[in-house]
């Protein structure tokens, strides 16, 4: 299957200031995969790296150091970038642009025209549901309608691959719901998405796969099964305390069983992510 992102190694350190130079150390030594079809999330605290990854597919950053491939081409080429729509975290448009106008525009700068232009405008504006709102200024939109109009300009040039930084920021359960059927249709279309979200439900909805970054580095990666099964898939007796636990060790070593102590297999994602960190903060204050 094709290989939508590879990131080998990438490091990224930014160096800011005239004289006194500070530099942040935003990726360290990052290995990832998305594969072509399948919906990705990138997750991870604040500060941990997701923009900046996703800068770097979009050439928007140039990494220190490593490797982003697009498609196999190399991010710096604008022939890799082509096959991207990128939605961002907090989109800007000019109010005095219609939603119509600003989607056209954005598929003229991707080099379509005439009636191909007029239809893929059309298409797109239905698809995110905004037909019939798209003669109003943009400025008369609401935050939920700002996103929708962000993901139309995205796809309009028919993009392979999808990347949206933070899509449900902002917006009202409903909408968030909207969004994630919208990734659900863009999977069926069979088109790569990669989804950096806080919204946890979400992600476990719609990725088949997700890495957890922290601190620029990759802590867990793999499908949400194994995600939450990482603890392992033996048989598991969970006791709520210490003294039902000991109690439970005796009985089961009386009756010749092997017992093994370990903590919980988590039930959600949200637990595997605030463990996950945690523990990674503990082994980095020690
Ligand atoms: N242009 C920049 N100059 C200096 N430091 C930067 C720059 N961009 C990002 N950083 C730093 O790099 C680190 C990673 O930032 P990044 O924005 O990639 O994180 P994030 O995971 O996307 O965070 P959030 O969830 O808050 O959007 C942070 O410490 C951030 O302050």
């Amino acid at each position: 299957m094709e290989k939508a992102i590879t990131l080998k190694k990438l490091r990224k350190v930014f160096r800011s200031g005239a004289v006194r130079i500070s530099s942040v150390l935003a990726l360290e030594g990052l290995d990832l995969e998305v594969r072509g079809g399948e919906v990705f999330g990138l997750l991870g605290p604040n500060g941990s790296g997701k923009s900046t990854t996703i800068k770097i597919c979009l050439d928007l950053v140039r990494p220190t150091s490593g490797e982003c491939l697009v498609f196999g081409g190399k991010a710096s080429q604008p022939k890799s970038r082509q096959r991207i729509g990128y939605v961002p975290e907090a989109p800007f448009f000019y109010g005095y642009l219609t939603g119509e106008s600003l989607v056209q525009s954005m598929g003229r700068f991707s080099g379509l025209s005439g009636s191909d232009l007029r239809k893929r405008t059309g298409d797109v504006l239905e698809t995110v549901g905004l037909l019939g709102a798209e003669k109003r200024p943009i400025r008369t939109y609401s935050k939920g309608m700002m996103q929708r109009l962000g993901l139309a300009q995205a796809l309009v040039h028919d993009p392979d691959l999808v990347i949206l930084d933070e899509p449900t920021a902002g917006v009202d359960p409903i909408g968030a719901r909207q969004i994630t059927e919208m990734i659900r249709l863009l999977k069926s279309q069979g088109k790569t998405v990669l989804l950096c979200s806080h919204l946890l439900s979400q992600v476990e909805s719609v990725c088949d796969r997700v890495a957890i970054l922290h601190r620029g580095r990759m802590l867990a990666e793999g499908t949400l099964d194994d995600l939450l099964h990482s603890t392992g898939s033996k048989p598991s007796l969970l006791f709520e305390n210490r003294k039902d636990l000991a109690k439970g060790r005796e009985v089961a070593t009386a009756a010749g069983l092997q017992v093994e102590e370990g903590a919980a297999t988590a039930h959600s994602l949200e637990e595997v992510f605030v463990n996950l960190v945690r523990e990674n903060e503990k082994e980095n204050a020690a």
